[in-house]
């Protein structure tokens, strides 16, 4: 396991975290154990020894945490080939909200000295959401649930917002939630990062446990199953595959978190494929969450690709701007109910806030808690201007997102092709025109030149990009559907 340095943030900073009301530090080193301990199943013991076993915390506030290798060797091999991991598996874990960005640095290893106890020598917490009063009059954070029951308490259909983008995941997890026998199996949710599909997989998790206690419910995401069948295969012999598959199998409803994890790994596939037939086979509900459409998830074999998509495919689109002002009410309600009563957003700032995060719902949270973490710290009220100075963060622009790769992925979604016919020679028509159409949105939404778009397009010439872009233009002018089709790829895009 990573080793644990100073407790004391290198800032100085003792600045508690909103969500868990606990010191920056002290709820870094929480994350940590749980990362450390999913890098290991992740990457496999003896890999995570020599690399990222190595770790330690170096200094942590409410927005970064930054981890220290004991060399620069180590650090360069782990930014070059773990960071990804790391940051995605931070992100699940971290109790703050919106997750803190991971940096691994390099340098000298300090005195390795135990977390804080959390029963005194804590820094004051008044009037946060979450602390407690000791015996001795001190402020202490209450002794928090595990992740997984905060994560589960949040993530409930109450706290779902529903509008036109979302209401078809909506009905299917009430549907899921009510009835025990299976309409449609498998259930494949999708749509990109950060569109709520975890919090819907959640909330039928605990939905189910509520209202029938006796069903058996399991949720496991795509990596812990890699990690689960890696290590019952390596381990334990027969009895150990045996116990893998009856954890899967042996359950009323199975819910698999990012799927499209799993593309690349044949074995892991393969024995994902048999769950589905065995579950679906005996009349249990499995339910699948990916960013994309079944079809558009490369690697993944024709015959998982099929399965994935032979029950119901829901896709959780956008959300636009009426459903984003709604979020945001909900998360000034949810602040306010968590003990931050005074917490007042004018309506212009509102308004603001919702017109320009047209990116995710996830997007929209990150914003929503950095203006209210300023105006906390800071002790100045939300006004319209505030919310602008914090948008103008280039973080926060709408529009920066629009990269050339999320055009590429998204065409791909609209058109039903894999990405990598985006970069092959196939000419077919079927591949042949979405390439021109996400070659024509790139030029027309992104900064790029043609030149580089042409590179982004399995090294093509710029000649070719132009071509793209007069024959959508002219084919947008000619065919109204096909003008309507770019239109609606476009607001996905713009959100
Ligand atoms: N309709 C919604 N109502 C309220 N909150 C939402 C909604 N959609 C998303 N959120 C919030 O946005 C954040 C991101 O959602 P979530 O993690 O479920 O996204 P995701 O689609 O699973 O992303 P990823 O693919 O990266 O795992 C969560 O905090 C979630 O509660």
């Amino acid at each position: 396991m990573g080793r644990v340095s100073d407790p004391v943030n290198g800032s100085g900073e003792t600045v508690p975290d909103l969500y868990t009301g606990e010191p920056p530090i002290q709820s870094a080193h929480n994350t940590w154990k749980a990362v450390d301990e999913d890098l290991a199943r992740a990457l496999g013991r003896n890999v995570h020894r020599a690399w990222t076993g190595q770790l330690f915390i170096q200094t942590a506030d409410a927005h970064q945490v930054t981890l220290s290798a004991p060399s620069a060797f180590v650090a360069n091999k782990i930014n070059k080939h773990y960071i990804d991991t790391i940051a995605r598996l931070w992100a699940k874990h971290d109790q703050v909200d919106p997750p803190r960005t991971v940096s691994i640095v390099s340098g000298p290893r300090q005195a390795a000295r135990r977390a804080p106890r959390l029963d005194g020598e804590r820094p004051s917490l008044v009037g946060v959401p979450g602390s407690r009063q000791t015996g001795s009059g001190r402020t202490a954070p209450s002794l928090l649930p595990p992740v997984s029951d905060v994560a589960r308490k949040r993530f409930t259909l109450d706290n779902f917002v529903v509008g036109p983008s979302n209401e078809l995941a909506f009905a299917v997890a009430r549907q899921v939630i009510n009835n025990p026998v299976p309409q449609y199996n498998p259930i494949m949710l999708h749509g990109v990062n950060g569109m709520g599909k975890t919090h819907i997989l959640h909330a039928i998790e605990a939905g189910v446990k509520d209202r029938d206690p006796d069903r058996r419910v399991r949720f496991v995401s795509a990596e812990d199953f890699v990690a689960q069948f890696v290590a019952s295969v390596r381990g334990s012999g027969r009895e150990g595959m045996s116990a893998f598959k009856a954890s899967l199998r042996d359950v009323d409803l199975l819910i698999i978190d990012d799927v499209h994890f799993i593309a690349d790994k044949s074995a892991s596939q393969e024995e994902l494929l048999h769950t589905i037939i065995s579950l679906v086979g005996a009349g249990r509900q499995i339910l699948i969450a990916s960013d994309r459409h079944p079809d558009t998830i490369e690697k993944a074999s024709d015959r998982l690709k099929s399965y994935l998509s032979s029950g119901l495919v829901c896709k959780i689109g956008p959300a636009d701007y009426d459903l984003r002002l709604r979020i945001l009410d909900r998360l000034i309600a949810r602040r306010r109910e968590q003990g931050h009563e005074t917490l007042a957003i004018p309506q212009p700032a509102r308004d603001h806030l919702a017109a320009r995060m047209n990116v995710t719902p996830r997007d929209l949270e990150g914003a929503f808690n950095q203006i209210v973490a300023q105006s906390q710290f800071l002790g100045t009220p939300i006004t319209l201007e505030t919310v602008q100075e914090t948008l103008s963060d280039s973080r926060y622009m709408t529009g920066q997102r629009l990269t050339v790769d999320r055009i590429q992925r998204t065409v791909c979604e609209a058109f039903s092709i894999s990405l990598t016919d985006m970069s092959s020679k196939r000419r077919a028509r079927a591949v042949a025109r979405p390439r021109q159409v996400a070659m024509y949105l790139s030029k027309k939404l992104t900064k790029r030149s043609l030149p580089d778009i042409g590179r982004r397009f399995g090294g093509r010439d710029h000649t070719t990009v132009m071509h793209a872009v007069k024959r959508i233009t002219q084919l947008r002018g000619d065919d109204v559907t096909f003008d309507a089709q770019i239109r609606a790829i476009e607001e996905t895009l713009k959100g």
